[in-house]
């Protein structure tokens, strides 16, 4: 990647053992993008105007006196991972036996005066924070008037072209440089709005969820990968080694395609300053059975089994017995 006339160079990435592609990077207007998206294939759109307003005013100032005077959602580690849970599936009652869970982080509500104020003071040692907040009606009428002037018709006709479902929501993300987001998939196809800041992204075709081992489904780090990348277990995760990715860098006006249940870990670059994203999170749409399934499709049914196991065998424990049982000697 060539970082000279963008703003960052790799001492500020982090080291992974890893062999990574480019994600394509192509002008908004270039047709070529269009062939990426059809193919459910990550791609790095460059100059659209899909969150122009807030790229010319989401200053780090600008969103403290406009944000709202609600609460908002703000993640707290006590290093610079962000590992998604579930909460509900902590206190699931559903009689699942031995989910010891201890939470990698903690959610607080923040007023953003005190985020920000925490953002400024923050120095080596202190817990990190992350604000994630979905823009709803907790934030005030200048963001909202911002956010209604982003370039709806971009999305819509993305939306539209792919038979994507509805936009579920939008996600203003406010990270402390260097912080992680450990490699996990998601349920919806996502534009990733790169606002402030510059972002490395680093995904994962579906295909490789053999090389990535997510937790299980019933777990609340449901979707997320068990490996920790900056030290891989190789004899716990042997086919981590075999793994294979693409990454890109997102910097302000960029929008990175995210294709639904595709990989990805988000870091905001060390010492390059807090980042501003905002995400555009869609419903996957109707699926077309055609055969071969494609892989996301698999890792759909998978799911699917897996619940329906723990549906009706209860304890967690006994999933891997009954798996082998049926599989080892008689499918492979
Ligand atoms: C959840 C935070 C993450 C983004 C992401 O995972 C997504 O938009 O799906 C990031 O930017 O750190
Ligand atoms: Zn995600």
């Amino acid at each position: 990647m060539c970082a000279e006339k963008i703003g960052w160079d790799s001492s500020q990435l982090r080291k992974y053992d890893l062999h990574l592609d480019e994600i394509p990077r192509l002008h908004y207007e270039d047709p070529k993008v269009d062939e990426f998206m059809q193919k459910n294939q990550p791609v790095l759109i460059t100059g659209s105007k899909l969150v122009k307003p807030a790229e010319e005013k989401w200053t780090l100032d600008y969103l403290e006196k406009n944000l709202g005077k609600s609460n908002h959602t703000v993640f707290v580690s006590r290093n610079h991972k962000f590992k998604y849970f579930d909460e509900k599936k902590i206190y699931n009652k559903n009689n699942l036996k031995g989910v010891e869970f201890t939470p990698p982080t903690k959610r607080v509500d923040m007023k953003i005066t005190d985020f920000m104020k925490k953002l400024r003071e923050w120095k080596r040692g202190d817990e990190r924070l992350y604000l994630q907040q979905p823009l709803n009606s907790t934030v005030g009428s200048t963001i909202v008037e911002d956010y209604l002037k982003f370039d709806w018709h971009f999305v819509a006709e993305k939306k539209n072209k792919y038979h994507w479902g509805e936009l579920t929501s939008n996600v203003l993300f406010i990270s402390m440089e260097g912080n992680v987001t450990p490699c996990h998939y998601d349920e919806q196809q996502n534009l990733f709005a790169q606002i402030l800041g510059y972002k490395r992204c680093i995904l994962f075709a579906p295909d490789q969820f053999e090389c990535l081992y997510p937790h299980p489904v019933y777990h609340p780090h449901d979707r997320q990968s068990m490996v920790d990348f900056e030290r891989p277990d190789y004899t716990k995760y042997p086919k981590f080694k075999n793994l294979k990715g693409c990454e890109t860098v997102v910097g302000p006006g960029d929008v990175l395609y995210i294709p639904i249940y595709w990989w990805h870990h988000v870091e905001s670059l060390m010492r390059g300053g807090p980042t501003v994203t905002v995400n555009f999170w869609y419903k996957g749409g109707p699926t077309n059975l055609e055969y071969p399934l494609q892989d996301h499709q698999k890792v759909s049914i998978m799911r699917n089994v897996e619940k329906m196991l723990l549906e009706v065998l209860q304890d967690p424990k006994e999933v891997g017995p009954l798996l082998r049982t049926m599989v080892l000697g008689r499918y492979c």
